[in-house]
Protein backbone atom coordinates (compact mmCIF):
# COMPACT_ATOMS: atom_id res chain seq x y z
CA UNK A 1 0.00 0.00 0.00
CA UNK A 2 1.43 3.27 -0.76
CA UNK A 3 1.77 6.35 1.24
CA UNK A 4 0.03 8.94 -0.31
CA UNK A 5 0.07 13.09 -0.48
CA UNK A 6 -3.49 15.06 -0.62
CA UNK A 7 -4.25 18.78 -0.15
CA UNK A 8 -4.62 21.92 -1.80
CA UNK A 9 -3.10 23.72 -4.91
CA UNK A 10 0.73 24.46 -3.81
CA UNK A 11 0.44 22.86 -0.41
CA UNK A 12 3.42 21.27 -0.94
CA UNK A 13 2.51 17.34 -1.71
CA UNK A 14 5.13 17.07 -4.81
CA UNK A 15 8.20 19.14 -3.51
CA UNK A 16 7.16 17.08 0.23
CA UNK A 17 6.45 14.18 -1.26
CA UNK A 18 9.82 13.48 -3.42
CA UNK A 19 11.77 13.97 -0.38
CA UNK A 20 9.33 11.71 1.59
CA UNK A 21 10.25 8.78 -1.08
CA UNK A 22 14.19 9.70 -0.69
CA UNK A 23 14.11 9.25 3.19
CA UNK A 24 12.00 6.08 3.14
CA UNK A 25 14.14 4.95 -0.63
CA UNK A 26 10.72 4.15 -2.23
CA UNK A 27 10.20 5.23 -5.85
CA UNK A 28 8.53 8.29 -6.33
CA UNK A 29 4.99 9.05 -8.26
CA UNK A 30 3.42 12.43 -8.91
CA UNK A 31 0.18 11.98 -10.77
CA UNK A 32 -0.19 15.28 -12.44
CA UNK A 33 3.72 14.60 -14.04
CA UNK A 34 2.17 11.27 -15.55
CA UNK A 35 -0.38 13.02 -16.45
CA UNK A 36 2.08 15.65 -17.96
CA UNK A 37 3.93 12.95 -19.94
CA UNK A 38 1.11 10.93 -21.40
CA UNK A 39 -1.36 13.89 -22.66
CA UNK A 40 0.87 16.85 -22.84
CA UNK A 41 0.50 19.77 -20.62
CA UNK A 42 -2.23 20.01 -17.57
CA UNK A 43 -3.35 23.44 -18.89
CA UNK A 44 -3.26 22.23 -22.39
CA UNK A 45 -5.77 19.59 -21.61
CA UNK A 46 -7.91 21.97 -20.06
CA UNK A 47 -8.37 24.39 -22.51
CA UNK A 48 -8.50 21.60 -24.98
CA UNK A 49 -10.61 19.21 -23.72
CA UNK A 50 -12.56 20.76 -20.81
CA UNK A 51 -11.91 19.59 -16.58
CA UNK A 52 -13.93 16.95 -16.80
CA UNK A 53 -11.62 14.89 -19.32
CA UNK A 54 -8.92 16.06 -16.87
CA UNK A 55 -10.33 14.00 -14.38
CA UNK A 56 -11.11 11.03 -16.27
CA UNK A 57 -7.54 11.07 -17.16
CA UNK A 58 -6.52 11.41 -13.60
CA UNK A 59 -8.76 8.99 -12.48
CA UNK A 60 -6.93 6.08 -14.78
CA UNK A 61 -3.67 7.67 -13.95
CA UNK A 62 -3.96 7.72 -10.11
CA UNK A 63 -5.73 3.99 -9.85
CA UNK A 64 -2.68 2.73 -11.53
CA UNK A 65 -0.47 4.97 -9.15
CA UNK A 66 -2.19 3.40 -5.87
CA UNK A 67 -1.24 -0.61 -7.28
CA UNK A 68 2.68 0.56 -6.68
CA UNK A 69 4.60 0.12 -3.70
CA UNK A 70 6.07 4.17 -3.87
CA UNK A 71 5.09 7.39 -2.23
CA UNK A 72 2.23 8.98 -4.48
CA UNK A 73 0.84 12.51 -4.64
CA UNK A 74 -1.79 13.43 -6.05
CA UNK A 75 -3.13 16.45 -7.75
CA UNK A 76 -5.33 18.77 -5.18
CA UNK A 77 -8.60 17.93 -7.23
CA UNK A 78 -7.71 13.83 -7.45
CA UNK A 79 -9.52 13.72 -3.90
CA UNK A 80 -13.17 14.45 -5.70
CA UNK A 81 -13.09 10.85 -7.30
CA UNK A 82 -15.41 8.60 -4.99
CA UNK A 83 -13.17 5.79 -6.64
CA UNK A 84 -10.70 7.08 -5.25
CA UNK A 85 -12.17 8.06 -1.74
CA UNK A 86 -12.19 4.52 -1.10
CA UNK A 87 -9.47 3.00 -2.38
CA UNK A 88 -7.95 5.86 -0.15
CA UNK A 89 -9.90 4.96 3.43
CA UNK A 90 -7.62 3.15 5.27
CA UNK A 91 -4.39 3.98 2.95
CA UNK A 92 -1.29 6.09 4.93
CA UNK A 93 -2.56 9.58 3.81
CA UNK A 94 -0.58 13.09 4.48
CA UNK A 95 -2.86 15.77 4.31
CA UNK A 96 -0.68 18.70 3.90
CA UNK A 97 -2.22 21.65 4.51
CA UNK A 98 -1.31 25.50 4.37
CA UNK A 99 -3.08 28.71 4.73
CA UNK A 100 -4.37 31.35 2.07
CA UNK A 101 -1.53 34.14 3.51
CA UNK A 102 1.14 31.62 2.94
CA UNK A 103 0.12 30.30 -0.42
CA UNK A 104 -0.54 33.27 -1.84
CA UNK A 105 3.28 33.91 -3.29
CA UNK A 106 3.40 30.40 -4.21
CA UNK A 107 1.04 31.09 -6.68
CA UNK A 108 2.55 33.81 -8.14
CA UNK A 109 3.42 32.80 -11.86
CA UNK A 110 1.41 29.43 -11.55
CA UNK A 111 0.60 27.38 -14.44
CA UNK A 112 -2.78 25.81 -12.73
CA UNK A 113 -5.63 26.08 -14.34
CA UNK A 114 -8.51 26.52 -11.69
CA UNK A 115 -6.04 29.62 -10.46
CA UNK A 116 -5.13 31.06 -13.26
CA UNK A 117 -8.14 33.70 -13.33
CA UNK A 118 -8.28 35.03 -9.71
CA UNK A 119 -5.49 33.60 -8.15
CA UNK A 120 -5.84 33.02 -3.89
CA UNK A 121 -9.94 34.00 -3.99
CA UNK A 122 -10.34 31.02 -6.46
CA UNK A 123 -7.75 28.47 -4.31
CA UNK A 124 -9.72 29.35 -0.89
CA UNK A 125 -13.25 29.07 -2.62
CA UNK A 126 -11.89 25.53 -3.73
CA UNK A 127 -10.29 24.47 -0.80
CA UNK A 128 -12.96 25.35 1.39
CA UNK A 129 -15.33 23.14 -0.89
CA UNK A 130 -12.68 20.19 -0.63
CA UNK A 131 -11.76 20.45 3.04
CA UNK A 132 -14.43 18.13 4.65
CA UNK A 133 -12.81 15.54 2.00
CA UNK A 134 -9.22 15.80 2.70
CA UNK A 135 -10.24 15.69 6.44
CA UNK A 136 -11.79 12.95 6.13
CA UNK A 137 -9.29 10.92 4.61
CA UNK A 138 -6.57 12.31 6.50
CA UNK A 139 -4.10 9.88 8.66
CA UNK A 140 -1.97 12.69 9.40
CA UNK A 141 -2.26 16.26 8.71
CA UNK A 142 1.24 18.33 8.43
CA UNK A 143 1.04 22.33 7.94
CA UNK A 144 3.71 23.62 5.15
CA UNK A 145 2.56 27.17 6.26
CA UNK A 146 5.57 28.44 8.27
CA UNK A 147 7.53 24.88 9.06
CA UNK A 148 10.45 24.46 6.78
CA UNK A 149 9.79 21.76 4.27
CA UNK A 150 12.96 19.22 5.47
CA UNK A 151 11.26 19.29 8.83
CA UNK A 152 8.46 18.58 7.55
CA UNK A 153 9.78 15.33 5.77
CA UNK A 154 11.50 13.99 8.53
CA UNK A 155 8.26 14.11 10.34
CA UNK A 156 6.24 11.95 7.90
CA UNK A 157 9.44 9.82 7.71
CA UNK A 158 9.52 9.02 11.40
CA UNK A 159 5.94 8.79 11.19
CA UNK A 160 5.48 6.68 8.66
CA UNK A 161 8.54 3.98 10.42
CA UNK A 162 6.47 4.10 13.10
CA UNK A 163 3.49 3.27 11.77
CA UNK A 164 4.96 0.71 9.99
CA UNK A 165 6.73 -1.55 13.08
N1 LIG B 1 7.41 24.42 3.88
C1 LIG B 1 7.14 24.12 2.61
N2 LIG B 1 6.79 22.87 2.29
C2 LIG B 1 6.51 22.57 1.01
N3 LIG B 1 6.52 23.44 -0.04
C3 LIG B 1 6.87 24.70 0.21
C4 LIG B 1 7.18 25.08 1.55
N4 LIG B 1 7.48 26.39 1.52
C5 LIG B 1 7.38 26.79 0.24
N5 LIG B 1 7.02 25.78 -0.56
C6 LIG B 1 6.81 25.91 -2.02
O1 LIG B 1 5.47 25.64 -2.35
C7 LIG B 1 5.41 25.42 -3.77
C8 LIG B 1 4.35 24.39 -4.10
O2 LIG B 1 4.86 23.10 -3.94
P1 LIG B 1 4.28 21.83 -4.71
O3 LIG B 1 4.99 20.68 -4.10
O4 LIG B 1 4.31 21.99 -6.17
O5 LIG B 1 2.75 21.86 -4.23
P2 LIG B 1 1.53 20.91 -4.64
O6 LIG B 1 2.07 19.68 -5.27
O7 LIG B 1 0.83 20.66 -3.33
O8 LIG B 1 0.69 21.74 -5.56
C9 LIG B 1 6.81 25.02 -4.21
O9 LIG B 1 7.32 26.10 -4.97
C10 LIG B 1 7.56 24.91 -2.90
O10 LIG B 1 8.91 25.26 -3.01
O1 LIG C 1 -6.61 21.13 -7.32
C1 LIG C 1 -6.78 20.83 -8.53
O2 LIG C 1 -7.91 20.60 -9.01
C2 LIG C 1 -5.59 20.71 -9.40
C3 LIG C 1 -4.35 20.64 -8.79
C4 LIG C 1 -3.10 20.52 -9.55
O3 LIG C 1 -2.13 19.79 -8.80
P1 LIG C 1 -1.41 20.36 -7.47
O4 LIG C 1 -2.37 20.21 -6.33
O5 LIG C 1 -0.20 19.48 -7.31
O6 LIG C 1 -1.07 21.78 -7.72
C5 LIG C 1 -3.36 19.84 -10.89
O7 LIG C 1 -3.71 18.50 -10.68
C6 LIG C 1 -4.45 20.54 -11.65
O8 LIG C 1 -4.02 21.85 -11.94
C7 LIG C 1 -5.77 20.60 -10.87
MG1 LIG D 1 1.71 18.77 -7.15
Amino acid sequence: MPLVFIGPMAAGKSKIGRRVARGLGVPFIDTDQRIVAQHGPIEQIFTRDGEERFRQIEREVVADALREQAVVSLGGGAVLDVDTQAELAGASVVYVTVSAAAVAERLAGTDRPLVAGDGVAAWERIFTARRPIYERLATLTIDSSRTPMMRLVDHVVAWHKEEQR
